[in-house]
């Protein structure tokens, strides 16, 4: 079966069980067979008030210094996987767009 890419979706409103997410995160990326597949993070429920910033969630996945920037950015010569955090409300509508427009740029 061959994988386009993986959206993985975080509760960010559920701090206590970022530890939990992020191990199941981390067997998905070290999985040999998604070694080159684009990874998009949403981080939802940012309509709450106490929900975990971008930063936060960046930091808690231990993915700081490990996304590989948003907008148009070529890594077609390199052999970096494309991985990026968008935040986003799935009630409101709001900010998976933006996420999967830039995945979009990197599935063949
Ligand atoms: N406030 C808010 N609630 C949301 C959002 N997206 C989904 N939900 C709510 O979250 C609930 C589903 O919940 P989750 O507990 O996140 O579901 P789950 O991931 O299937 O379950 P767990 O594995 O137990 O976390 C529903 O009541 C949704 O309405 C969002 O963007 N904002």
């Amino acid at each position: 079966m061959k994988v386009d890419a993986v959206v993985y979706l975080v509760d960010a409103f559920d701090k206590e069980r970022f530890a939990e997410s992020k191990k199941e995160l981390d067997a998905l990326l070290s999985d040999e067979s998604l070694a080159t597949v684009p990874f998009l993070i949403l981080g939802n429920k940012i309509d709450l008030p106490y929900a975990a910033s971008e930063d936060e969630l960046r930091y808690h996945m231990g993915l700081t210094n490990f996304t590989t920037g948003k907008g148009k950015v070529n890594l077609g010569d390199t052999n970096v996987r494309p991985l990026e955090v968008f935040m986003c409300s799935i009630v409101r509508k709001m900010g998976y767009g933006e996420g999967f427009r830039w995945m979009s740029q990197y599935i063949k």
